[in-house]
């Protein structure tokens, strides 16, 4: 079909609330036995075809009840990996073949069965499998990923769309946008199913073809989206999922001359071990692989002495705590001045989270869950003890933990009188807060301090009424921060009104569900067709 089509004007997904009584709850409950109570084989996806593989089997449990399995993985292996490519490769003449309308309906078709059919399902996953509430299942996905998928067709069109605006005289200048030569690996985080989603459909969407590795915990949600996909119309051979750790997988993968790009999101670690042994490869590749990845952070909350009380204390709470502080985006450090801490916030704030009600997620009441791992919650604990032992730190709300059930550990508030202590540059991946009282007089020394204390730029923002203190510290703090909040938390950037992605070791900011993100996948070739070419090679001057 020739006829230049326009796609649906995406509209962000209504998030459901699963109140008491409400049909969404009960479907959620039956979906969370369902799934709590069965534990299956989780599979990889290699050319359409499901198996386990042979490599050592692992375990996905309920973080906030580890005694109970979810399902049983193994990790891939090199054989797998070799496979998972070749079917990758195999696959790839026919869907770059295949029409932009005819990929993004896949998408669209998947993104109405996720708002409907498949809703609850994948809510419960999340939820059993990240010990996410219903409400930070519901934003994630479902909703976030409906929403990347929905913006992603409508941003692909435009991309797709876009032609140069100049034609000399008797030329016709166009634009192909081709998918890239070989393959995208892409590698995806425990956090949000929607980022280990839409890191191998965004460069689908744009006609690539993919190995998928989620992270090990994230693997119940991650084979159900693989078949949701599947019932869309993935093709056979597009997304090929690969389980487990990885490790085998990169020694496959990163060293193959068919890597076009890598799709990352996950720690900063991870990420520049990634970007070295790209690095190390660059003479084996066939085209220069794309490198794109948002990684680690340690985001900020800046209150002006202007701000107001019970607008910054609902940002620190519901920043720093909300999934148990395990977003890139979660605040993690807050600068406060002296005349609203002493004046009666503390107590406030401090009795706001000793009150948090944390447990297994299955129980609607908990506003938080557990850590994802015994990892995670050796690392808090052990940040924890740190700061107890700390004579310029005073934890002054929570600092317990207990993994006897879950991997519980306690919203914790530390307040720290040195700026530059470990707790204002560490990124935990947990639920602690560090605090840093300043004079009030001294707000521009402490935000030149602030500024570049940790290595990252992920998100930040600023409480305050006074609107040239937001100016002035918007200003101050440009670069300090991807996704940067006026008397609003650090967290849930919404796709569509704020693309996410934060600078220097925070990541590449491409701004997953965006434009930015998707021209990463596309290849332009420029075509100039001569309509009346020249016949004769002397210019006119020449006489
Ligand atoms: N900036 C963002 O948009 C964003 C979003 C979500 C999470 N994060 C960051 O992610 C981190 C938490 O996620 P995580 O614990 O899953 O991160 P992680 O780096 O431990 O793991 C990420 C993924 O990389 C895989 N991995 C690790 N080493 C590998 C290797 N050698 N080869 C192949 N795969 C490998 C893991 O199995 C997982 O799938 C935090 O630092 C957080 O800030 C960032
Ligand atoms: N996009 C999410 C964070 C993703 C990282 O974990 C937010 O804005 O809170």
């Amino acid at each position: 079909m020739d006829a230049v089509t326009q796609v649906p004007t995406p509209v962000n997904e209504p998030v459901h609330s699963y109140a008491p009584g409400s049909p969404e709850r009960a479907r959620l409950e039956a979906k969370l036995k369902e799934l709590g109570e069965n534990p299956v084989d989780l599979p990889m996806t290699i050319g359409g075809t499901k198996r386990m593989g042979a490599g050592a089997p692992f375990d996905v449990v309920q973080p906030h009840a580890h005694a109970k399995r979810l399902g049983t993985g193994r990790n891939a292996t090199r054989q797998d990996a070799q496979e998972a490519v070749d079917a990758a490769l195999a696959a790839a003449p026919g869907w770059r073949a295949m029409s932009f309308d005819d990929r993004a309906a896949i998408i669209l078709r998947a993104a109405d069965l996720l708002a409907g059919p498949w809703r609850e399902t994948i809510a419960a996953a999340t939820m059993l499998g990240q010990s996410k509430t219903a409400q930070q299942a519901e934003v994630d996905a479902p909703c976030e990923l409906i929403d990347f998928w929905r913006f992603n067709v409508a941003y692909a069109r435009q991309i797709l769309a876009e032609q140069p605006p100049a034609n000399a005289p008797q030329v016709w200048n166009r634009m192909d946008h081709r998918p890239l030569e070989g393959f995208v690996y892409a590698i995806t985080p425990f956090n949000f199913t929607a980022i280990a989603v839409n890191l191998p459909t965004a460069p689908a969407l744009m006609g690539n073809v993919v190995v998928w590795k989620p992270s090990p915990t994230q693997t119940r949600a991650a084979v159900l989206m693989m078949e949701l996909l599947e019932e869309a119309g993935l093709p056979k051979g597009v997304i090929n999922l690969l389980t487990g750790d990885g490790l085998e997988v990169s020694e496959v993968a990163l060293t193959h001359p068919d890597l076009a790009g890598v799709h990352f999101t996950g720690s900063t670690r991870t990420f520049q071990h990634l970007w070295k042994t790209v690095g190390n490869n660059i003479e084996n590749y066939k085209t220069y692989p794309r490198l794109v990845g948002e990684t680690g952070g340690k985001d900020f909350v800046v209150a002006h002495p202007s701000a107001d009380t019970a607008v910054l204390r609902t940002a620190l709470t519901r920043g720093a705590f909300e999934y148990q502080g395990q977003k890139c985006s979660a605040t993690s450090r807050a600068y406060i001045p002296r005349s609203i801490w002493d004046g009666g916030f503390k107590e406030a704030f401090v009795a706001e989270t000793e009150g948090l009600t944390m447990g297994d997620v299955t129980d609607l009441d908990h506003f938080i869950g557990a850590l994802i791992d015994e990892r995670a919650f050796a690392k808090n604990k052990a940040a924890i003890d740190r700061a107890k032992a700390d004579p310029t730190v005073e934890v002054v709300a929570g600092g317990s933990y207990d993994d006897s059930v879950g991997y519980f550990v306690r919203p914790t508030v530390l307040v720290c009188s040195d700026p530059d202590n470990e707790v204002f540059r560490e990124e935990y991946f947990g639920p602690i807060l560090a605090v840093h009282v300043y004079e009030d007089d001294r707000y521009d020394e402490m935000l030149t301090q602030m500024e570049s204390v940790s290595q990252y730029a992920l998100t930040g923002s600023v409480i305050a009424n006074d609107r040239q203190a937001v100016a002035h510290t918007m200003d101050k703090l440009r670069y300090a921060a991807g996704n940067f909040y006026v008397n609003d938390k650090s967290t849930g950037a919404v796709v569509g009104q704020q693309p996410f992605g934060g600078g220097r070791a925070s990541g590449t900011n491409d701004k997953a569900g965006a434009k930015q993100n998707l021209m990463r996948w596309s290849s332009t070739r420029a075509i100039k067709e001569a309509l009346l070419p020249p016949t004769d090679y002397r210019y006119p001057h020449m006489g």
